[in-house]
């Protein structure tokens, strides 16, 4: 069931020429992590501002829980909206405690402050440290404070605006996964901003990537990097490789060799071979479709990146496993078992 409703959103500030949202329209369902993810600029924090109420839109509807919270010059003030929010930068009273800033949100709701606030403190696991300051604990446990502090009240829905980005990358992996569980443990709906593909990814249930304040696709992660719907969404998730190939009636002929494929002869002219570093395989036998010289080898730990040139110096690159044992300058041969095909020009 939905419960949050976009329609139409426009918003433009002052007399800027360009909107920072433009006509976005999408529904959250109850219980989803969705990720609002695009470059600088994209109009990532303008949406959740508009979301929370801190913003006005200049055209759309908003609905929350089926109620319309705006729309034309209507609008349900951001305090009386029922929202919850996480700060980049945490927000966090420096001179209250731990349960002291859980509590500050929670006056006037339903129930004993201090019992909700102990027990949210609890439930994101920080229940021995209801007496510390902000400053005695870690980025992650400070972030998971002014998570409790943002559900507390029983919020609708929660935002949060960069959770991730203050922590380091060690820590990063392990709070991502916390957070993930925290929410998913209370139910809440929640939606995250963040420019890093890796957050998203590994954190939302969907994402929606903006460009230019243009939605540009809203899906699972594995649809948006496995079926990107334009060539923008596609690069967002990482390099693809691109081979230049001549299309026949039975395959594509290309400077690395001949890829055999039926769906070549549906193509008039020369197309775009489109490619991840891990659609492709490296393999030790002789006679597989394609070959090249290995120009460069990259350890990474967890999988090695291996550039292959073709005779004029045009370059693929191809994830492999860490074991492997490649020299440079030595042939190396491959096969793509997952490509877009591309018109060329
Ligand atoms: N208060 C403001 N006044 C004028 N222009 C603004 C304001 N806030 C944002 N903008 C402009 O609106 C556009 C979208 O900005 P927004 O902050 O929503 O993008 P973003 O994707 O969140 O970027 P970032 O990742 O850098 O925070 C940008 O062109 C930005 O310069």
């Amino acid at each position: 069931m939905s419960i949050l409703s976009l329609q139409n959103i426009y918003k433009k500030y002052g007399n800027a020429n360009d909107f920072a949202v433009n006509d976005i329209s999408f529904n959250v369902t109850e219980g989803e992590i969705l990720a609002l993810v695009g470059e600088s600029g994209s109009g990532k924090t303008t949406l959740l501002r508009l979301i929370a109420g801190l913003e006005h839109p200049d055209q759309g509807i908003i609905s929350l829980s089926g109620q319309v919270i705006v729309e034309g010059k209507k609008t349900v003030p951001a305090h009386t909206r029922k929202v919850g929010m996480v700060f980049q930068d945490y927000a966090l009273f420096p001179h209250l405690t731990i349960l002291e800033n859980v509590k500050f949100g929670i006056q006037k709701v339903k129930g004993n402050p201090e019992t909700i606030a102990k027990d949210t403190l609890k439930l994101v696991g920080l229940k021995e440290d209801h007496n510390k300051y902000p400053h005695q604990l870690s980025g992650g446990q400070q972030q998971r404070v002014a998570l409790a502090r943002a559900i507390a009240p029983n919020p609708k829905i929660l935002l949060m605006d960069e959770p991730f980005s203050n922590l380091d990358a060690m820590l990063k992996d392990q709070v991502r996964e916390e957070i993930r569980q925290i929410i998913k443990k209370t139910g809440i709906t929640a939606i995250f901003v963040t420019h890093d593909t890796k957050d998203a990814l590994s954190t939302a249930d969907r994402i929606a990537i903006l460009h230019k304040g243009f939605l540009q696709q809203i899906d699972i992660p594995k649809v948006l990097y496995e079926n990107p719907i334009n060539p923008y969404v596609a690069n967002f998730f990482g390099k693809r490789n691109e081979i230049l190939a001549t299309p026949s009636e039975d395959g594509f002929y290309t400077t690395f060799g001949f890829v055999s494929d039926p769906e070549a002869k549906k193509f008039k002219s020369k197309v775009k071979l489109l490619f991840r570093p891990e659609h492709g395989e490296v393999v030790q036998r002789k006679g597989q479709q394609l070959s090249g010289k290995i120009v460069k080898v990259s350890y990474f730990g967890s999988h090695q990146l291996v550039k292959i040139s073709d005779d004029e110096g045009f370059r693929v690159t191809i994830r492999t496993n860490p074991g492997r044992v490649f020299d440079e300058a030595e042939s190396a041969f491959f096969y793509l078992w997952k490509y877009d095909i591309e018109e060329a020009f």
